[in-house]
This record gives C-alpha cells, structure tokens and sequence, in this order.
C-alpha cells in the first residue's frame, strides 16, 4: 500500500500503523516522512511493572504528536481568513420549519499552497453563486456554467462561530425546543468541509478543562450555554434535562454513553404511542448543570473515538517497539498489546475507565477518523413542567438533537479500500437514502406517498426532524476550493432542495396531561352548552332553594308540568342522553308516550268532526237543490199568470233545451217520460221517494241534531272524550290524520246523488 495522503480530514489522525513498525501515516496532507520523524521523537511510552501500557500514555503520545505538528506547521487558528467577515443576509424567517443555512469554509493551507481558486462567490441576500471549474479560465461563463442558490443565510469563510450561533436561527430552534417542539440541527457536506467544527470547533478545545470563554466554541457548546441561560430566565417552570449520545456506524447503532452496547448494537424501533422510531435501551444521563452536558458531549466524543477505532482498525497504534492492535474475533473488551516478542491482554473496559479517557486530544485524534465514517447524535431532552391557571400541571417534552454527519464522500479522494470502503459505502448508502427522502419531501407530488426512512438507520432517526413535527436547522458546510467544485454543488443542491420541505411542528406533551386539558375544555364547553339548553327550555329560573339543581330533578319537574297542564314535552339533547339514569330515562319514554296518545286522540276527533262536517255539507245541497225546484215552481206558475210577465231568474244555456225557455231546469228532475233517450238506463230512480214536505222536515230534523251534537264534542274534555266513540281507538286502528281516508271522501260525491 503506497503512502497516502488524506486531504481535508481536520486535526484528525488516521493511523495505519502495521504490527511492529510504522509503515504508513496519514496525516492531514503531510509527508510521511515528516510524521515518521515526529512519531519516532514521541515513542517513549510507560510501560508499567506488569507489561502493560496505559491507554493514556498513548493516546497523551498521539496527542503530542499532534500537537508537535500542528506546531510545526501551523493550526485552525492560523488558517487564513479569504473572505471579509460577513453572516450573509437575514435572520430565519419563524415560517421556515427547515432552516437551511451554508457555511463555507476558508481555504486551508495546502489549497492555498496549491493555488487552488475560489468557485464561490456572494452577492448577499442569502445568495451563493457557484461557477464551474472552466468558468475561471479563459473560456467564456455561460449560463450553464453558473449555479445561483438562495438559502436563509449564507455564511462566508470570515464568519466566527459566534455568527453562526447568532444568524442561523439556532437560538429560536433552542427556544422552540424548550417549548416542547421537537429540534433537530445537523451538518451536511463533503469530508474536510468544516462540520465538526461548525459543531464542537477545533478539537484541541477540550484539551483540559475547557475554557467558556474561547470564541472557537462550536455550535453544541454555544448552545448548550443559551439553553441554560434561558433555563434561567424561566423560573417559573420547572425543567428537568437528560442527554443521550449514539453513533450510527455501519448501519449499526451504538450508545456512546454506554460502552456496552458497542457488544450488541441497539435497535431502532417504532413507537406508536409517539407515532415515531426511538433507539431502545438508549441511555440518557441526567443533567441538572452546565457541566453535566458538557461531560456527555466530552464522554461522547471520546468514546466515539475508541469505538470507532477499535472497529474500524485490527492495528490501531503501533509505536516502536509497542503495538496495539484490535483482535477481531475475541475483542469487545479487550485489547492485545505486543511489545517485541510478549503480547499482553488489556481490558477495554479498563482502559474506557483510566484518568486518560477523558483526554480531549485523544478523542480529536481518532474523533476525526470516526467522524467521517459514522454519523453522531447527541440528544437533550427538555422536559419542562409548569403550573397552568387552571391548577393542573402541564409538563411538555422537547428535544433538540445535534447531527454530525460523516463526509459526503469518501472513496474518490481517500482511496478506500477493504474496511474502510466498507464503512464508505455504509455512509453513502445511508446519505443517498436521506438525500432520496429529502427529495421526496421537498417534491409536492412525492410528499404524500412513501418515504423510504425505514431503508437506513440515519433517516429513520431524522424522519421526524424531516417530515413529522420537528423543527430543523441544517448547516449545509462546503469548500470554496476548485477541486471540489463537484461536492459543493451537489450539497448545494442537496440543501436547496431540503428548504423546500415543510413539517408541521406541534408541541409534545405527555398524553395524559393533553387528555386533562383537552377534558377541561370539553367540560367548559359541555358548561356551556348546558346553560344554552336551560334558557331554551326557560329553566334557567328553576333552580332549586340551595340554588342547585340536577338533571334528574330538573326532569321531574318537566314530568309534572306535563301531567298537570298538558305542557309540551321538554326536548332533551340526544348527546345527553347518556347522562340520564334509567329511572330518569323510564320517566322521559312515559312522557312521550302520554303525548302521543294525546295527539292520538286529538288526531281521531278531528277526523271525527270532519266526517259529520261533510255529512252536513250533503244535507245542506240536497236542501238547497230542493228549494232551487219550488223556485223553479214558482216561477212556472208565475209564467202562466198573465199578470206576472216572465223574466229569467237564471240563464242557462244549459236548460232543458226547449227553444224560447229562458227557465234554467234540472234535467234530472225532467220526468222520465220527457228524458232524452241516451239517459236511458244510465239513471236509476228511487221508487218509494217520499214527499218533498217530509224528507224536508227529515233533513232538518238530522241537520239540528247533527249541530247540536258537533257543539257538545267540542266541549267535551279530553278525558270524557276517551268514554265516547275513540274510546276504543287504538294504535293500530287509530286512523292518521295526515294520511285520510280517501275510500270516505270519494264516496262523498256519490251520496249527493
Ligand atoms: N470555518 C472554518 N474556519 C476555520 N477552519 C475551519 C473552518 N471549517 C473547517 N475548518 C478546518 O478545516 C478542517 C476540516 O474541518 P472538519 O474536520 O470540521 O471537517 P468535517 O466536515 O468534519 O470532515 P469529516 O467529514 O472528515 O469529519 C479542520 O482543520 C478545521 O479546523
């Protein structure tokens, strides 16, 4: 394997050392021949009495190392500002869910030495201008050539870490966190592009007890500082915080905070109460101070080292005449050392323990091996619980997780192979994915349809930061240099893409306390409504001597009003019904019942006096035919008077047809004999017809009785009406006013005859 050269992988050492020797050293560009020197100057390591090294000597020797290097020939901080200082344009508008702001690195040492040019370029307002690689030379720019983005904010190489806390919208997505949103802020971009110091800053930060006051504080640092102060601020709620730490490495999810799991990966698992995945057996810490989280991010980042390390490498270390290596099959807790011919077995689990765990160099030396093959999360939930107007207790649960995703690309520039490709393709796999569902949520076609988050560990953790109820800042990181002119427009246009995803944030509470609030307000309303229902029912005066009253005697009163004065029956809302007890209910069904027999009869009595109304009707025609004849009588007898001249009473054309006769003549009283002959057999006559003078006086007589009786049935009570002739009427035969009785009616006109 011939020595190579990793470019871009920050302060950041990847070791591959070979048992007993040195053979290569990759290091951050620098000749191998520099680092052997280095290496060899460093190798003095504490050997104690037993044979065993501490893993602290030789994370303390690495650090020297680096340290020594970066001495040399120079650090981060002596890296040159290109650009003047600029935070870009405006603040986060609070309508973006997803936040996306780029952050562009300055050009480092060796791009500067190797006059590698600036593709970017920015006109303000958010915007970023990227030319292509031929558009710095002679040939003409096209259009083609030319990309325009527009983000929230556009961070140029001369922004400070401060900057990003204060533009990126990081404080607001904190504060929404401590709402009870669910946050989530994650860098994006190629490897060496500036993610783990946008987030942690450079990594010698933690050498020793770090001091607050460093302006090179990275984002997790800073924020963690504002969260507190806003913790602070709210004394009135109160706050209880936990932090959690996982890598995803090769698709396999390991708790930082719990060297164990390293054994068994943890797995990721969907939760229906939350309607979302969660990492089962995580183990969150409790942090009630500053210092806490800031141990879980140290812990963390150490730890990821030396898991990463041990994975990743059979050899991890080898300094003559010391080697350590990894031994794939027996190692989940230990580790062999050799020293010249004696190998020496050493517990993991001790080393994880040793004073020298917690040294910061040691975990930016491999930290940054790891980073750009695992992806990191570091959570802090923010359970808050406060006291509402109401009395009740009201506890939310944000969270706010912190991102950092391994490189964007690995094998072009790194030359992977065997392990390291693996964990290459692992990382691409699980980038493609993201970058797939990113696609499809930021499509407003695709959005609704399936979003393949379960075809990686990575997107099933940020599905909800993406796409449920989370709110997300994403700091896409890039390189201004030209030779990565391909990875910056490809994250470019990642993040572009991801801006244009919407979530609907809601606030996480704990659902029992949702369901108490949610029946307060129920109760509210049902209060409400009650008092509609007894103003509409003019109750509301009823109240009872203690000025209470329940349903139950508010019901009994409507029950006697009903039985003593024939009251409408009290409408009772059907949603209410449930809340009567059976008595209650029997007393209700009884009063519908006494009702509808009421009606009942009032039903059939109207039919009753219908009936004798038309009878009457009847009687009064015949009676009025039989007076039109004598008329007609008369005024034959007064034609033949010669002293009385005829005139016409009533013209009808109609007549009797006699020519000359104005005398209008019912053709049914026309004598048989006199009738024309088509009548014939068309009317029948009634043969014992009595006389004129005696069906008078018997029409009368039935008219009289008929009044008389329709008089005394409207006088009738209610009750007495159930003795006479609907006595008996019952449900079955009670006829129904709505519907008469048509067979009566038709046979009406037949009676006139
Ligand atoms: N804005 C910046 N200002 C100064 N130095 C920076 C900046 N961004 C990055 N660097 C330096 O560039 C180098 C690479 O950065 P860093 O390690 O953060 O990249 P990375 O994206 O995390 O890479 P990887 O994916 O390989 O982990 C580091 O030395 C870092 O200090």
């Amino acid at each position: 394997m011939p020595p190579t050269i990793v470019f871009g992988i920050d302060v950041y050492i990847m070791l591959i050392l070979k048992l007993q020797r040195i053979t290569y050293i990759h290091f951050f560009g620098l000749s191998i021949q520099v680092l052997q020197i280095i290496a060899r100057r460093n190798s003095g390591l504490n050997v104690d009495a037993t044979g065993k090294v501490t893993f602290a000597d030789l994370c303390q020797t690495c650090v020297h190392t680096i340290r020594t290097y970066v001495g040399l020939i120079g650090s981060a901080d002596t890296l040159e500002i290109v650009a003047s200082k600029s935070t870009g344009s405006e603040p986060s508008t609070p309508d973006d869910n997803i936040n996306v702001v780029v952050r562009v690195r300055p050009l480092n040492e060796k791009e500067k030495r190797d006059r590698y040019g600036m593709i970017l370029q920015f006109p303000g307002n958010g915007q970023i201008i990227i030319e292509s690689t031929e558009g710095s030379n002679k040939r003409s720019r096209n259009q083609e050539n030319v990309h325009v983005f527009t983000y929230n904010v556009v961070f140029e190489p001369g922004a400070t870490q401060e900057d990003i806390v204060d533009y990126s919208g990081i404080k607001r997505i904190i504060e929404m966190a401590i709402e009870g949103f669910s946050c989530t802020a994650f860098c994006y971009g190629q490897t060496g592009s500036g993610k783990t110091h946008t987030l942690t800053g450079p990594p010698d930060l933690f050498l020793g007890k770090p001091n607050p006051n460093d302006p090179r504080h990275g984002l997790i640092f800073r924020s963690f500082l504002y969260l507190f102060q806003l913790i602070k601020n709210r004394k009135d709620i109160n706050y209880v915080l936990k932090a959690s730490f996982l890598e995803i490495y090769n698709e396999r999810v390991i708790d930082l905070l719990n060297p164990g799991s390293a054994r068994k990966p943890l797995a990721v698992r969907w939760s229906k109460k939350s309607g979302g995945f969660f990492v089962e057996n995580l183990f969150t810490v409790d942090c009630e101070e500053l210092d806490d989280l800031l141990a879980v991010l140290e812990e963390g980042l150490t730890y990821t080292t030396i898991q990463s390390t041990l994975q990743t490498r059979d050899t991890i270390l080898c300094y003559p005449p010391l080697s350590i290596y990894w031994n794939q099959n027996c190692i989940q807790s230990s580790l062999s050392l050799e020293s010249h011919s004696q190998s020496y077995l050493v517990n993991a689990f001790d080393i994880l323990k040793c004073n020298g765990m917690r040294n910061r160099a040691v975990g930016s030396h491999a930290m940054n091996d790891h980073s750009s093959r695992s992806h990191t999360m570091l959570t802090v939930h923010i359970i808050s619980e406060q006291q509402t107007d109401g009395g009740v207790f009201i506890s939310k649960h944000g969270k706010i997780n912190f991102v950092d995703l391994a490189g964007s690309e690995l094998t072009k520039k790194t030359l992977s192979e065997g392990k390291t490709l693996e964990e290459a393709n692992n990382i691409n796999k699980s980038l493609m994915v993201l970058g797939y569902c990113i696609a499809s949520l930021s499509d407003n076609k695709k959005r609704f349809g399936h979003i393949p988050y379960r075809d990686s560990q990575l997107t099933k953790l940020l599905a909800d930061s993406l796409a449920g109820n989370g709110v997300t800042l994403m700091i896409a990181c890039v390189s201004p240099a030209q030779y990565n002119h391909a990875e910056t427009l490809n994250t470019l246009r990642y993040a572009s893409r991801a801006k244009r995803i919407r979530t609907k944030p809601v606030i996480m509470m704990d659902p029992r306390e949702a369901l108490i609030l949610s029946l307060k307000r129920d109760i509210n309303a049902l209060l409400m409504e009650n008092d509609h229902l007894k103003a509409a029912l003019n109750l509301h005066h009823e109240t009872l001597p203690n000025g209470n009253h329940q349903n139950g005697e508010l019901l009994e009163m409507h029950l006697e009003r009903v039985a003593t004065g024939g009251m409408a029956v009290p409408k009772v809302d059907l949603e209410r019904l449930a809340e009567l007890d059976g008595s209650e209910l029997a007393d209700l069904v009884k009063l519908y019942m006494q009702e509808n027999e009421a009606l009942r009869q009032e039903n059939n009595h109207l039919f009753t006096v219908r009936e004798t109304i038309l009878r009457d009707q009847e009687i009064v025609c015949r009676e009025n035919e039989r007076l039109l004849k004598k008329l007609e009588d008369v005024n034959k007898v007064c034609v033949r008077s010669p002293l009385i001249p005829a005139r016409s009473a009533i013209t009808a054309e109609s007549g009797n047809g006699t020519a000359g006769s104005e005398i209008w003549m019912n053709p049914q009283d026309v004598p048989i004999h006199e009738r024309p002959a088509e009548m014939e057999g068309r009317i029948s006559e009634n043969k014992d017809k009595r006389s004129d003078e005696d069906q008078r006086k018997i029409d009368q007589q039935r008219i009289a009785k008929n009044i008389i009786n329709m008089a005394s049935s409207f006088q009738k009570k209610p009750d007495e009406a159930k003795t006479n002739n609907w006595e008996n009427v019952t449900e079955k035969n009670a006829p129904v006013i709505d519907k008469p009785n048509t067979a009566q009616i038709e046979y009406m006109p037949d009676m006139l005859m």
